[in-house]
């Protein structure tokens, strides 16, 4: 708000003799002391022109240099801006008072009197609208000209200027020949409206700009009958590039990553930073489908050539969701969230793609929220609950441990599989519920197996990586193991090989903390992943699953038999145990326990069952158990 609309500036100001003028220079308000040394009431002038309060001042003659009479017009508009101007169009003369020179940092002998002179310091991309504006009230198309602009400052600075003005004057055949006006210093206002539109690391609009644009694009669509695309971007894997090359380097590919997304569309198009590694933009006047297949492809072959930055070179891509208006839909955020949607399948397509916005994708979507909602409520109406799959020691058949699976007693789906709720659970943050209710669970089943058995009998759970990753979620499970009074390697906690390689401190730490307490660690799914022995010698593992993959449906011979057996010597070499999952026939058995593995799981022995039934298991193998 400028001093001249601000309400409270009038009041503030009572004392000082001041002019309070709005936009159009109309007087607002005027200060006790303005009235007085004019011999005016506030009836007299509020509400009216400046013009025609001093009409014989406004305009008198072709003199730039104003005459006594003026001088009331002058104090008056210099009271209300910053500077004064006033252009003397047929004497080619304009001047800028003395207080409006000073707030730029120039004095009377710099900057010549010619309108040209001001211009030549008046932003290149504001030139045009100031003179278009300033045509349009000469030609008198608009009573008033109010323009917002830049000029350089003496410094080498931009200021930020409003400047209002009005024709003063015109010969008799209404030819503009005189404008008198003011200007204000709006840079700290713009500099607001700046931080709150703009992206800092970027300078690309923000979320808040984005908006309102989507907003005005469609409307504008909507009356000229045009189509808009909105594409969502999100880098891939833009993580690693903050992990491993520091977050400046991230700060400068996300500038790099504006600067390519932005060469590959139009002027009139907008490219937005929502935030993180999201990017939008706002695709108008289009020609068709194809043209916005062709965009979507340039951003994306423009993404994916390396980044160098400070020395180092990195890769990333983009993952794109698409999505039309009017087709897809007409709200501005109804096309937010299909963008989104869209992007997802590129994501989980495998990145670095695009994907237009389908029905079913929304389909999908609700069956997602829908899930969820139900997820949350999964633990508290008791429709969770832990099967059990033995592990066999193999050399003597026995039942020798024990694997808790999660399942999910749907009311209306029935029994629903991890691989159908975990990431869901994962994505919501109830991961760590469930988690630690599995463990507490599983440690109670442990504890009175053990009893049963007369031996200690270990469960394993299997952990999510996502739970490793909040220190402040920290794990304290061994904590709960000690309240419950049972042994240090009554539990193990199956964990994939990603969570080994993950650099984070706090996964680090609570994986260690876990082994300082005790609770012995599986790597599953060995193989699948990246396999380094030096990360198993780090946190000291205990055991190695080795993936079934490598197990069922094997023939004998084959490479993926003479890996697993690779994988049971070095396994052994490093001191730990092997538990071969996948084992479904008496041939498989015989040649795992030939080649040396330890422990056996899959449908030959068993799959997992509830705990009753497991317990049925336990007292067929366990002869402490089957004497009672
Ligand atoms: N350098 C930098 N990093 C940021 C900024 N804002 C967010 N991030 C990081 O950007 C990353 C965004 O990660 P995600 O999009 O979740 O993950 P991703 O690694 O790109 O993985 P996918 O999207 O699944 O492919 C997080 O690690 C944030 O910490 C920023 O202004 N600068």
């Amino acid at each position: 708000m400028t001093p001249a609309n601000d309400e409270s500036a009038v009041s503030d100001a009572h004392s000082k003799p001041q002019l309070i003028l709005s936009e159009d220079l109309t007087v607002v308000d005027a200060t006790d002391a303005f009235l007085a040394a004019r011999s005016l009431s506030r009836d007299d002038i509020a509400g009216r022109s400046i013009f025609d309060v001093f009409p014989d001042e406004a305009g008198k003659n072709h003199s730039s240099v104003p005459h006594a009479g003026e001088e009331h017009l002058h104090l008056a508009l210099e009271a209300a801006g910053d500077g004064v101007w006033e252009w003397d169009i047929l004497g080619n003369r304009f001047d800028f008072s003395t207080r409006g020179r000073a707030m730029l940092g120039y004095d009377e002998s710099e900057i010549g009197n010619r309108l040209d002179n001001w211009l030549a310091i008046t932003h290149p991309d504001d030139q045009e609208r100031v003179r278009a504006n300033t045509m349009a009230c000469m030609k008198g198309r608009i009573p008033f000209v109010s323009t917002e602009y830049r000029v350089r400052c003496k410094d080498g600075s931009w200021k930020w200027l409003l400047s209002r003005g009005a024709v003063v004057q015109r010969d008799e055949k209404g030819w503009a020949t005189r404008m008198v006006g003011t200007t204000l210093d709006i840079s700290a206002e713009q500099e607001t409206l700046r931080r709150a539109n703009f992206d800092s690391l970027t300078s690309l609009p923000n979320r808040n700009l984005f908006r309102d644009r989507l907003e005005k694009e469609v409307q504008s669509a909507r009356r000229n009958g045009k189509t808009v695309a909105l594409l969502f971007i999100d880098l891939d894997r833009f993580k690693e590039v903050n992990d491993l090359l520091g977050h400046d380097a991230g700060d400068k590919l996300l500038r790099e990553c504006a600067n390519r997304i932005l060469s590959c569309v139009r002027a009139a198009d907008t490219v937005a930073r929502l935030g993180g590694d999201e990017f939008t933009v706002i695709l108008i006047d289009l020609e068709s489908r194809a043209h916005v297949e062709d965009i979507a492809q340039k951003i994306l072959d423009a993404l994916a050539r390396p980044f160098e930055l400070s020395q180092q070179r990195a890769h990333v891509s983009g993952s794109i969701g698409i999505t039309l208006y009017p087709d897809d839909g007409i709200d501005p955020e109804r096309l937010v969230r299909n963008a989104d949607q869209a992007m997802y399948v590129s994501k989980n397509a495998g990145r670095n793609q695009f994907h237009f916005f389908t029905r079913s994708m929304q389909e999908q979507a609700w069956h997602r929220i829908t899930m969820m909602g139900e997820l949350r409520n999964a633990l508290p109406r008791k429709e969770l609950q832990l099967y059990f799959q033995p592990v066999v020691e193999l050399a003597s058949g026995r039942v020798a441990k024990g694997e808790a699976l999660l399942r999910w007693m749907h009311p209306q789906k029935g029994m629903l599989l991890p691989s159908e709720f975990i990431a869901l659970a994962e994505e919501s943050g109830l991961i760590h519920e469930f988690g630690n209710w599995v463990f507490m669970q599983a440690s109670a089943w442990s504890k009175r197996w053990t009893e049963l058995t007369g031996t200690l009998f270990q469960v394993s759970v299997n952990a999510s990586p996502v739970q490793f990753m909040q220190r402040k979620r920290a794990l304290h499970w061994g904590r709960y193991l000690s309240e419950l009074g049972l042994a240090w390697n009554s539990m193990s906690v199956e964990i994939t090989e990603g969570v080994l390689f993950n650099t984070s401190s706090s996964t680090a730490e609570q994986l260690l903390d876990m082994r300082d307490a005790g609770i012995q660690v599986a790597i599953d799914d060995f193989g699948t992943g990246y396999s380094s022995m030096a990360y198993l010698k780090r946190f000291d593992v205990d055991y190695l699953k080795i993936d079934q993959s490598f197990v069922r449906g094997t023939a004998p011979n084959s490479t993926r038999r003479t890996i697993a057996e690779t994988i049971i010597v070095m396994a052994h070499k490093l001191g730990l145990k092997v538990i071969a999952e996948g084992v479904e026939t008496p041939e498989q058995r015989d040649w795992l326990q030939h080649a040396g593995c330890d422990f056996g799981q899959g449908y030959l022995f068993s799959q997992p069952v509830p705990p009753e039934e497991f317990e049925q298991l336990l007292s067929l193998h366990s002869p402490a158990v089957s004497g009672r």
